[in-house]
This record gives C-alpha cells, sequence and structure tokens, in this order.
C-alpha cells in the first residue's frame, strides 16, 4: 500500500478523495524510455496542463433506472456544440508487452473492431497487464512486432491510459448502454499543445451537440461489454 498522491491541484466539486486528482498524464514509473518518442515527438515527456474545462461537472447518479446508480456521471453545465472538444483523458500511461510466439489473436473472440476501451488480450503470466482489469484503461496506441518503430523487435507492443488511481473529470464518462438509445460523444486519439499523443472525449461530428444539463455519454465498444460478461 503505497501512501496516497496529493492532487496536482485543488479538484473539481464532487471529486473522489480517494483518487488523485492531475491536470496532465504521467508516465508509469516502469514506463520504458524507448518507447517515449512514439506518443511524444520531441522524444521528452512533458505533457500540456489541462484546467477543468467549465463546460462539464461530476455529478452522482441518483437516478434508480440508470444502471450506474450510486456513482459518478460527466454532465454538461452548459451546451457543447457538435464536434467540439469536451476534455482530454488524463491518466496514466503504461505499457504492456505479448511476444509474437505466444500471442494469440483473440480480437475477434472478443468483438474488438477499432475499440480504444481495452478488452482481454491473451498474455503470458510473466507479461501480465496490471491495468488489465481496470475498468478506466483504454488504448492508446497499438504496435505490431513486425512494426519498422517498434523499439522492441519481436514484441507486439500495447500503450495505454489508466485513469483508476489518477486522473481528471473524463473518467467518470458513462456508457449510452441503458441510459440513452446512442452515444452523444466520443473517445478520440489527439493531439496535446506539445504533439502528445493523447485520449480525448468529443461530441459527436453529426449530432446536435449536448444540451445543458444532459449526461455525456460514449461506446464503451463491445469488446469492453463483451470481456465482462
Ligand atoms: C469509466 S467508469 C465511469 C465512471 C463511473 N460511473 C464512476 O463513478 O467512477 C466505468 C464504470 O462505470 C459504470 N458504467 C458506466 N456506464 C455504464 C452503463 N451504461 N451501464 C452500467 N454501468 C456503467 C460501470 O461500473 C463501469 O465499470
Amino acid at each position: 500500500m503505497g501512501s496516497r498522491q496529493r492532487h496536482d491541484v485543488l479538484p473539481p466539486p464532487n471529486w473522489p478523495e480517494s483518487i488523485t486528482y492531475i491536470q496532465k498524464p504521467r508516465l508509469s514509473t516502469n514506463f520504458p524510455s524507448p518507447l517515449i518518442p512514439l506518443i511524444s515527438p520531441s522524444g521528452s515527456f512533458n505533457p500540456s496542463i489541462t484546467k477543468h474545462p467549465s463546460h462539464v461537472q461530476i455529478r452522482c447518479i441518483s437516478q434508480v433506472s440508470h444502471p450506474a446508480n450510486g456513482q459518478n456521471g460527466l454532465f454538461a453545465k452548459t451546451k457543447i456544440k457538435p464536434n467540439e472538444l469536451i476534455i482530454p483523458y488524463n491518466g496514466v500511461i503504461h505499457s504492456s508487452f505479448i511476444s509474437e510466439n505466444t500471442y494469440h489473436d483473440d480480437q475477434a473472440k472478443n468483438g474488438m473492431d477499432n475499440d480504444n476501451v481495452k478488452g482481454n488480450d491473451k498474455q503470458r503470466p510473466d507479461e501480465l497487464d496490471e491495468h488489465e482489469e481496470s475498468d478506466y484503461d483504454l488504448s492508446l496506441l497499438r504496435i505490431s512486432s513486425s512494426q519498422i518503430n517498434n523499439p522492441f523487435p519481436g514484441y507486439h507492443v500495447s500503450i495505454g491510459i489508466d485513469a483508476a488511481q489518477m486522473g481528471n473529470a473524463a473518467r467518470f464518462v458513462n456508457d449510452y448502454r441503458g441510459v440513452k438509445n446512442q452515444p452523444n460523444a466520443e473517445f478520440r486519439i489527439g493531439n496535446g499543445e506539445k504533439g502528445e499523443l493523447r485520449m480525448e472525449i468529443w461530441t459527436l461530428k453529426k449530432s446536435m451537440g449536448i444540451s445543458k444539463g444532459d449526461e455525456i455519454l460514449v461506446s464503451y465498444g463491445k469488446g469492453w461489454w463483451g470481456s465482462r460478461k
């Protein structure tokens, strides 16, 4: 049990005290330095800061019919236009490796189309991914063992961002299933001010945007739900 880490700044209202509030992603302590140029064009990791956006708020859900009743959700505080960046997703950036000799492509089994929300890839016990069980872990980048820019030939590399222990308000975005007929937002891979690779939440391009007071809802993808059945 490590000591609780301090927040970067005063967290937004309704932030749970047990989770560290961070204004920018952090690298996991064992993140291999040869992977840094793949997520940061400058070659060093110094991501830009994201302040809590004034157009969103964290709210506890107290609607019995909501499948995440009693948990938190992310809500629009003002109207948010279509195709607008709602909030970048902060968390701990980590990596996992699967030897090409032991790799089993079970994406089809998991129904993992192009989802960013991670399902369960098969891994050897010595390559277990401690973030695999996290409900706050998103896939940022996958590099196949044969890719020319792979600094670890022979291994499939997976880079993810996990907001289980530390993050920002983006970690509270819920899935639309059981709440609305369709999502009003989506995860997109983007770049911060310094070109760093990051995960972001956007309003859908072809939509009316999100009305004040509405819950911001994405699709976690079939793979996410499939791996939890
Ligand atoms: C990324 S977190 C979302 C924030 C979470 N509600 C909280 O308060 O920390 C993912 C978790 O939210 C819950 N969740 C999100 N969307 C859901 C849905 N449509 N139906 C049921 N549970 C949902 C599940 O417990 C899931 O493991």
